[in-house]
């Protein structure tokens, strides 16, 4: 039963996932644990949102692969899902319009159901329709939260300069929230506390302590494939099976995209830090 004080919380993480890890998946139990600890939140949904090809990161395999991967992994999980609209993107898909689709999927599949409900409600007891539109209007009130969930790389990467617009993670911390995971070598204390931007919001912010000193990341992985050393247990095993079906991952695959010289994200003008 759903509890009435809570409110709902979907959790998006928006990255490479060149490929998915059992970090990545980890990422989003640890969250999901944090946030209901408090009493305050019920996690009812994990999105993963693979990058488009355009992002043109080096070493990025095509999105094809990375989302059918991120597929196998989370096939035996009730909650974790993913998404391929990014992924689909002609273009780099900026994250605070990757959110912004989102949530506007989510608020149009909250008023699918507000219609549905309404058109029963009505049946059943036929009840005058300026209630009804009140019950709906409080509804929406109380409609699922979307947070941006990442690791504590990504929340530091907002201080580099030129690399996120102030507006848009003004708009993301400020309007949506921000589930950040420590990874080894970060304090994502020390960095809201350094940066007036994030201090400001730091309501919204909620940083999650993985006690378990845990590095895996994509990097490695495909640097141990690249040298044919074993990637079991880093990655789930339908994950491992699927690189090596396809031959994924190898000295080659390493250079796509070594030539660009500024990858689109890389490429404002306008952007400042983020104080
Ligand atoms: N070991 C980890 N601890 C905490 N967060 C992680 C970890 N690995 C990945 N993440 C987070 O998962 C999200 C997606 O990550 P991404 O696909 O960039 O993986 P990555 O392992 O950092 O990749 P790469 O090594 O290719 O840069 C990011 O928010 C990233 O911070
Ligand atoms: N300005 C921005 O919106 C911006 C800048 C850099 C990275 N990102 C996003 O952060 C994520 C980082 O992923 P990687 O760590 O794999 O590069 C990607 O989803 C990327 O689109 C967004």
């Amino acid at each position: 039963m759903e509890n009435p004080t809570t409110s709902k919380v979907v959790l998006l993480a928006c990255g490479s996932f060149n490929p998915i890890t059992n970090m990545h998946l980890r990422m989003f139990e640890l969250a999901r644990d944090h946030l209901e600890d408090t009493g305050q939140y019920s996690v009812i949904k994990g999105i993963i949102s693979p990058v488009g090809d355009a992002y043109k990161k080096k070493g990025l395999i095509e999105a094809s692969h990375r989302v059918e991967m991120a597929r196998l992994a989370t096939e035996s999980s009730e909650w974790i899902t993913v998404d391929s609209w990014e992924s689909q993107q002609s273009d780099w898909v900026e994250t605070s319009k990757v959110i912004r689709h989102h949530y506007e999927e989510l608020l149009a599949r909250e008023h699918n159901r507000d219609d549905v409900d309404t058109i029963k409600y009505t049946k059943k007891r036929r009840i005058e329709e300026n209630y009804i539109a009140s019950s709906v209007h409080h509804r929406k009130r109380d409609g699922p939260q979307l947070m941006l969930l990442c690791g504590a790389d990504v929340l530091e990467s907002f201080g580099i300069p030129n690399l996120w617009k102030q507006e848009d993670i003004a708009e993301i911390v400020g309007r949506y929230g921000l589930v950040c995971v420590t990874r080894s070598g970060g304090d994502p204390h020390k960095f809201i506390n350094q940066s007036d931007d994030l201090w400001k919001y730091r309501k919204n912010i909620h940083v999650v302590h993985e006690w378990v000193t845990n590095d895996i990341s994509a990097t490695h992985v495909r640097r141990a494939l690249r040298r044919g050393r074993s990637v079991r247990y880093l990655l789930p095993e339908s994950v491992v099976r699927y690189v090596q079906e396809h031959s994924l991952y190898s000295a080659e695959s390493e250079q796509k995209n070594a030539d660009v010289v500024l990858a689109p994200f890389q490429k404002y003008s306008d952007a400042s830090t983020s104080g």
